[in-house]
Parts: C-alpha cells; structure tokens; sequence
C-alpha cells in the first residue's frame, strides 16, 4: 500500500461538566461528545522521516514539526510497531484551528488509523484507543464517533444511544483560544467566585432527549461549564450567542474551550436562516452548518 487516506470529524460537546483540578493538571469530566459533518483529511505515504504538509484554512497557525498532533501519533505507532523511518503526512484542514472543534484530534486520529493501515499493523480500533489516549484527551473520542460520554479526562468513553439527527450551525471565530488557558480561567472564575465545584454529574434528562431524538428538549440541556470561561476571555462571543438566539436557535453554546459557538436548529432550512442572521449581524468570522451524529475516523477509499 502507498498511501492511505483518513477523514475525521469535528466534534461539538452538548455537556461539558468540569470538576476541580486534578493532582496531574487534568479535570475530572462528564463529556458528552457528538461528532459532526465537518471533517479533516489526512494522508499517509511511506517515507524515511516524519514529515508534515498541510492546507487549508488556518493551517499557518499550526507547527509542521514533531508537536504536530498527527506527527506525534505517526511517532508513537512507529516506535511501539518497530517500524524504521516514518511517514509523511498530509493533512487537508477544514475544522477550525484552536477553535473548540477538536481538529488536532481529529488529525491525530487520523493519523493513528491511516499508518495502522500503511505500515499493516493488524491493530483493531480498540487496539488504537490506549495509544489514542496517550496523544490526548479527546483523541479517544475522533477514533470512535457518533455521540458518547468521555469520563475520567473525557477519554473513558461509554458510546450514547441517539435517534434521529441532528442540524448544526457553527459560528467561526476570528483567532482561537488555548485550551489549558479556558480550563485555568475556569479556574479562577470558580475560586474568585467561592465556588468549590463537586465532581462533574450526568444529565439524565439530555440521555433521554437523545434517546428519544427530541431536538428542541435536547436544545434546552446543552450545557458547557467552560462557557464562562471562554466568555471572560472573548467577550464579544455574548453577541455571537445572541445573535443565533434571535433566529430561534434550539439551543446556543460555546463549543468545548471555544471560541467556537455552536447553534442546534430544527431543520436543514432553520440552520441556514440561523446562519444567514449570524453573517448579518457580523459577529463572527463566516459560519459552517453541519449534522452528527456522524462516525470516526475512516479511511477512504480509492487511491490516497
Ligand atoms: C475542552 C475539550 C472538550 O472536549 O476540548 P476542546 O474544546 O479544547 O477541543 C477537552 O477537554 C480538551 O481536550 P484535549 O484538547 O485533548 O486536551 P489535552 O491535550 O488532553 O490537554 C490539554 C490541556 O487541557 C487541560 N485539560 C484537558 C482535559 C481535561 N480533562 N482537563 C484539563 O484540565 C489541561 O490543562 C491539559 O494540559
Ligand atoms: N494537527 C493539528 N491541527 C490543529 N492544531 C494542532 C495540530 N497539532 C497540534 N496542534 C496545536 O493544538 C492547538 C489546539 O488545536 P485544535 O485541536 O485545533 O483546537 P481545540 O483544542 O480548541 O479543539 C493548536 O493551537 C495547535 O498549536
């Protein structure tokens, strides 16, 4: 085989619960994870050393080097399989760079499967997931897809019963946010605020709306306790949210660490009049509408 080619999705979280800091710097979570229909495209060849190629919007704010996420899983797949050299990588960019979408994971998922592939490991997706959770918390997640809750560090994942789809609209930021920054000013924001948060909960009542593929019940559950954070940080992203309210948006939130915001609409048609509002109010940099649940990282087929 000469090359392989994997897309993986972008994720937005309809529950986000932080708990305290952890000893290690982690946060303990109840992570409700969703992939959607915006994917990256990673493709493998081959070759004596790592090397990293990547296109797309946003692709200049991303390091070609050894802490490139995709680099780093093409390394540690080689190194555990004793295979000599690496492998150059191409990846065409298309989720939102630091924008709370989860692309490095995406791509580091992608990576994982597609030199699985190349270099004919044999490795099961389960097999990938210890290695997966070693790249990151969320890179467990982009292997599997669909709709699930992450425990532990989000990388314990228990997959979620869901009927029915759902539609997206994802508002773009101008810049990202750095994610370790998010979870410090959650921090802080608690600690100023004499909170001591207790461990993260479920949410019964959002279970059952997906369960029941009831989008306007699961448009009420949404929650993000990064929200705040992210809000402190990037102000003008209350005008974002409000903006989509104004077009009936189901529910609006802050996607994961953000500065992504992520409207569920009723309908392919109500996603983009929700679109449509928020161009018009120009809060944000562009929107994306998209649908999940969708699956994980896959390889596609035909010549990479
Ligand atoms: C917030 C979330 C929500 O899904 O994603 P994004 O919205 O950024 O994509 C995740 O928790 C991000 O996961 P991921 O981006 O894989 O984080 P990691 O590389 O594992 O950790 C980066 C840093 O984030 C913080 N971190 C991450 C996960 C976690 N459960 N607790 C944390 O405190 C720590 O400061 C850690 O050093
Ligand atoms: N392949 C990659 N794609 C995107 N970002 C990457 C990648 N590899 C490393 N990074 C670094 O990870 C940071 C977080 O990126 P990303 O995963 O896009 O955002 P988020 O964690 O908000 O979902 C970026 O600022 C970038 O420096």
């Amino acid at each position: 085989m000469t090359a392989v080619t994997v897309s993986a999705p972008a994720k937005v979280n309809l529950r986000l619960a932080v708990g305290p800091p952890r000893p290690d710097g982690y946060h303990d979570l109840v992570n409700v994870f969703h992939a959607v229909s915006l994917f990256d495209e990673v493709t493998v060849t081959a070759a004596g050393r790592t090397t990293i190629r990547i296109d797309g919007p946003g692709a200049d704010a991303v390091p070609t080097d050894g802490r490139n996420l995709a680099a780093m899983a093409a390394e540690r797949l080689a190194r555990r399989l004793g295979v000599p050299g690496g492998a150059a990588i191409r990846i065409r960019k298309r989720i939102p760079v630091a924008g709370g979408m989860a692309g490095g994971s995406a791509d580091a998922a992608a990576a994982l499967l597609a030199c699985a592939e190349l270099w004919g490991a044999g490795l099961s997706r389960a097999e990938l997931m210890p290695i997966a959770a070693e790249l990151g918390s969320d890179v467990p997640f982009s292997l599997l897809g669909g709709t699930a809750v992450g425990a532990g560090r989000g990388e314990l994942l228990t997959p979620a019963q869901v009927n029915g789809g759902y539609h997206w609209v994802f508002a773009l930021a101008h810049g990202g946010l750095s994610t370790p920054a998010v979870y410090a000013e959650c921090d802080r924001l608690r600690e100023e605020a004499g909170h001591r948060p207790g461990p993260p909960a479920h949410d019964d009542k959002l279970m059952a709306a997906l369960r029941e593929g009831d989008a306007a019940a699961v448009g009420t559950r949404l929650a993000n306790d990064l929200q705040d954070a992210a809000l402190s940080l990037r102000p003008e992203l209350a005008g974002v949210l409000a903006a989509g309210r104004e077009r009936a948006a189901l529910g609006a939130l802050v996607s994961g660490s953000g500065p992504t915001c992520a409207f569920l609409a009723e309908s392919p048609e109500h996603a983009d009049d929700i679109a449509a509002g928020l161009r018009a109010s120009a809060a944000c940099r562009g929107t994306v509408t998209a649908r999940g649940p969708v699956p994980g990282a896959a390889v596609v087929p035909g010549p990479g």
